[in-house]
């Protein structure tokens, strides 16, 4: 008997295995930490080996835990950090380079030259996007430019390009299935989402021809079977979707208008548009939120490039804690609203995108204390989500409570000032892993185990809904006081 679900959940800082029943209840999960590589300056890299590695563990790790075979595994879910680019050589599989993470600015000059010269019009007409390094396409120019082997295999029609879901997948299969989802296809800058499709203007522009681009598939579909070898049967593979794309399905937000917000590393603000493409005047990304049987759901995103990664710097950068989980009561000893974190470690994301401006801790006085100053790191969180809806209902999109969930969103306090800021209801689900949860059910959906995405909405639970407390003026006052402290740091306009 099949019995479960094993969701793959890749993000920036670790990889997680979870393994759910039937009706989307957690049984056993896994997660292993991999090392980050700063080589330079906003240079961000991971070790292929470490996402294979780390991946497979995990997997192996919950069966094992939860005394589940291979066999009793009816479908496997890819969810992932998305943007990151790895190159490899599609007969071996050896990565000609690290992989190059959504993080890393080290194309930010060339993708400022290409805003120069007027293509930005093009892209953003085509894919959605800004061009900016944060994409993949300019990361795989930079591997080509820079790397003699890349430049080989690429003659020789052997180089193969992917998001973490295909080199994944690749791995899974040994090497029988290389393909991706439309909503890691999106993130490319090279994916026409209007057509589907892969979009030779588009790669000619950045130079990156004779490279071996994935099969862009619906997010709920076949690609293809795990090598038994790995996991001791050849479980399908049925799920795939980008991780913030994945929690807007398990967040059920599949009505035009609902949005959700996911605290990870970095936190992304995703508005559900319904079969309409939604261009921003904001600066905000129009992206996919999921393609299934063909239909695409489109959506418009908010991206801040560091969230959590702001706790796991007070922590390990200042050490000013052990555990990310001690900063709720820490936060709640702080008496100053007038300290405020800009986290700018890799430039700013939406609204700003400003890739040159860096962090900041503003307002500090001869009493400030550790406090205070974990109090800035959660409220900048909030402060930057306040920046997303501002930007969204600059563009008409205007909602009254909003869907939270990732590794932060536990955090009652950063919940309860996010619910004062943006003046609006916050909830909480009942699971917060929304991002495993929903490649499962995308898997679960494939098999038949869910009919329509109307199964899934009846799953969903709350666990809390936060109310805004704060009187209003004093919300929009501490809000100023941020976007004071932002000016300080920006570089661009
Ligand atoms: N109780 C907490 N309060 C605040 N931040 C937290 C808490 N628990 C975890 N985090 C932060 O959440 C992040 C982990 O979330 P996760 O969704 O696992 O991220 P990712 O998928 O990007 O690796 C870390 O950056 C961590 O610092
Ligand atoms: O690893 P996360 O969860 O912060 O997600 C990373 C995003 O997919 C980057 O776009």
């Amino acid at each position: 008997m099949t019995d479960y679900l094993l969701a793959i959940d890749q993000g920036t800082t670790s990889s997680r295995a979870i393994l759910f029943n039937r009706t989307g209840d957690r049984v056993v999960q896994a997660q292993e930490e991999f090392p980050q590589h700063f080589p330079n300056d906003g240079w961000v890299e991971h070790d292929p080996t470490d996402l294979w590695d780390s991946t497979l563990s995990v997997c192996r790790k919950v069966l094992d835990k939860a005394g589940v075979m291979a066999s009793q595994v009816a479908s496997i879910g890819i969810t992932n950090q998305r943007e990151t680019t790895l190159l490899w050589n599609i007969e071996t599989g050896e990565p000609v380079y690290n992989a190059i993470v959504w993080q890393d600015r080290r194309t930010a000059d060339y993708c400022k030259a290409l805003e120069d010269k007027g293509f930005a019009d093009i892209v953003h007409s085509k894919t959605g996007l800004l061009i900016d390094s944060y994409f993949s396409a300019t990361k795989i120019r930079w591997v080509l430019q820079h790397s003699l082997l890349a430049q080989q295999l690429a003659a020789e029609g052997k180089l193969a390009f992917g998001t973490v879901d295909s080199y994944l997948i690749w791995c899974l299969t040994d090497g029988e299935v290389h393909k991706t989802d439309a909503t890691n296809a999106a993130r490319t800058m090279v994916f026409n989402i209007h057509d589907q499709c892969w979009d030779s203007e588009l790669i000619q522009l950045f130079g990156i021809e004779n490279i071996i681009f994935p099969q862009v598939m619906d997010s709920s579909d076949d690609f293809g079977l795990v090598n038994d070898r790995w996991l001791g049967a050849p479980i399908p593979i049925n799920g795939v979707a980008g991780d913030q794309q994945a929690a807007l399905v398990g967040q059920a937000c599949f009505k035009p208008g609902m949005v959700k917000s996911t605290y990870g590393t970095g936190c992304f603000l995703i508005l559900n548009t319904g079969d309409r493409p939604v261009v921003s005047k904001h600066k905000l990304l129009t992206t996919i939120g999921y393609r299934i049987n063909g239909k695409v759901s489109y959506a418009l995103e908010g991206s801040i490039f560091v969230a959590g990664a702001t706790m796991q710097w007070l922590r390990d950068g200042l050490k000013l804690f052990e555990d990310a989980s001690e900063t709720k009561s820490l936060a709640e000893q702080s008496n100053y609203d007038n300290v405020y974190l800009v986290p700018a470690f890799t430039g700013l994301g939406a609204p700003y995108w400003d890739p040159d401006a860096r962090g900041a801790i503003v307002g500090l006085t001869r009493d400030t204390g550790i406090s205070d100053i974990v109090s800035a790191g959660l409220r900048s969180v909030c402060y930057q989500t306040k920046d997303l809806v501002d930007a969204m209902a600059k563009d008409g999109a205007e909602f009254n409570s909003l869907r939270i969930d990732g590794g932060m969103a536990v955090n009652d306090y950063m919940a309860q000032f996010l619910s004062d800021i943006l003046e609006i209801s916050v909830e909480r689900p009942k699971i917060t892993e929304t991002t495993a949860l929903g490649v499962a059910y995308l898997a679960a959906l494939r098999i038949g185990w869910f009919n329509s995405l109307d199964d899934v909405t009846n799953l969903w639970l709350a666990d809390r809904a936060f109310s805004p407390l704060m009187p209003a003026e004093k919300s929009q006052t501490l809000y100023s006081g941020w976007l004071d402290s932002v000016e300080r740091v920006r570089t661009s306009d």
